[in-house]
């Protein structure tokens, strides 16, 4: 397993190293079965944006938490219930493997900046998770061959932590199957304006797979041929997300973000993972600005976030 590059961030300068915990969106996710212990088999393209939560690491004397950022009040952060927070299960798991090594992995103030909405299908506490394991592996200066199982007990970490870790750790455009642990890159993948909106309705993973009736959908087929950046959006729309039906049964409100997305000019709108943040794909920068002049307009309750998708390691642009 190798991850993504570390990168300092001028925002939080007080720490060793702040690593990005980039938004992860299944711009398709396709449902095809499920395994005896009840966890689905999907297909998913994924990419990720170029905004998201951070996590700053510094070496300390003792171990320190501390969280700020618009969304922190939503998740598990102080007294007992913190170690609940995936940051915190990420550190003392990868602690774990490395104490099982005679490897030291000594004290580290982590410190998480929540600008992601929580349950919200864009997976940010495993984005959150893969942050941290990157940056605890750098700092706590893990060489990079341990020994021979250490790459397949550190992805077996990752996916213990949730199975959007994985790819979240890879942290580039990528299709995902299994559970969501076999992630294959696409490197070609190219970049999108693409704004991301969520009707601050937060909608819980395991519910919107047990309200799932139909487990054993059409595969997802990848185009053949090297696809053209434009054509990957007609590619896509060919392409669905299996849980948002269910999704929307649950909580309606989803369908007017995706509407709304599409009367604002995105040439691609869809729900992202189990809902409920939809994505709009846009063919420029200023179509994207207009909508989301639009949407904040039109709804000012709803979150809504400018960004652009990351592109593959050899892109062109869109
Ligand atoms: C919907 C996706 O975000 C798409 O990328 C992921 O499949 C979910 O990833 P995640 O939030 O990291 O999920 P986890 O925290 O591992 O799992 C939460 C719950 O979702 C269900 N789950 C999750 C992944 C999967 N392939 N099949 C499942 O049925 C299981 O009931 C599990 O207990
Ligand atoms: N650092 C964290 N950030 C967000 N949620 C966290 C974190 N740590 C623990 N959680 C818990 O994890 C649950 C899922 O939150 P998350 O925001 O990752 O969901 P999601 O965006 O729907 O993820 P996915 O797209 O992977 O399904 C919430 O119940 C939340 O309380």
């Amino acid at each position: 397993m190798t991850a993504a590059n570390a990168s300092l961030n001028e925002n939080l300068p007080h720490f060793d190293l702040v690593q990005s915990a980039p938004a992860k969106i299944n711009l398709a996710l396709h449902v095809i079965g499920q395994r005896a212990d009840g966890h689905h088999l999907l297909e998913s393209i994924v990419t990720f944006a170029d905004r998201g939560d951070r996590v700053g690491l510094s070496a300390t004397d003792e171990d320190r938490f501390t969280v700020s950022g618009s969304f922190a009040c939503d998740i598990p952060a102080d007294g007992p219930a913190a170690s609940g927070n995936l940051v915190l299960k990420a550190r003392n798991s990868l602690r774990a493997l490395l104490l099982q090594r005679g490897l030291p992995a000594r004290p580290m103030h982590l410190h998480l900046e929540k600008n992601l909405p929580v349950a919200s299908g864009i997976g940010g506490g495993s984005a959150d998770a893969a942050a941290t394991l990157r940056g605890l592996l750098a700092l706590w200066a893990v060489p990079p061959f341990v020994d021979d199982r250490f790459s397949d007990d550190l992805a077996a970490v990752a996916l213990q932590l949730g199975a959007d870790v994985p790819m979240c750790f890879h942290g580039k455009p990528l299709m995902a199957r299994g559970v969501g642990e076999r992630t294959e890159a696409l490197a070609a993948f190219p970049a999108f304006p693409m704004l991301l909106v969520n009707p601050r309705v937060p909608v819980s993973t395991p519910v919107i797979f047990r309200t799932l009736t139909n487990k054993a959908n059409p595969s997802l087929v990848l185009p053949h041929h090297t696809v053209a950046a434009a054509d990957w959006i007609g590619a896509l729309a060919a392409m669905r997300n299996d849980l948002e039906p269910p999704a929307q049964a649950l909580a309606p409100v989803i369908g007017d973000v995706s509407q709304a997305l599409s009367e604002t000019g995105a040439r691609l709108a869809r729900m992202s993972g189990s809902g409920a943040t939809c994505f709009g794909l846009f063919s420029d920068e200023h179509a994207r600005d207009r909508a989301a002049e639009m949407l904040c307009a039109d709804h000012p309750d709803w979150y809504v976030l400018r960004c652009f998708s990351i592109g593959g390691d050899h892109h062109d642009t869109a």
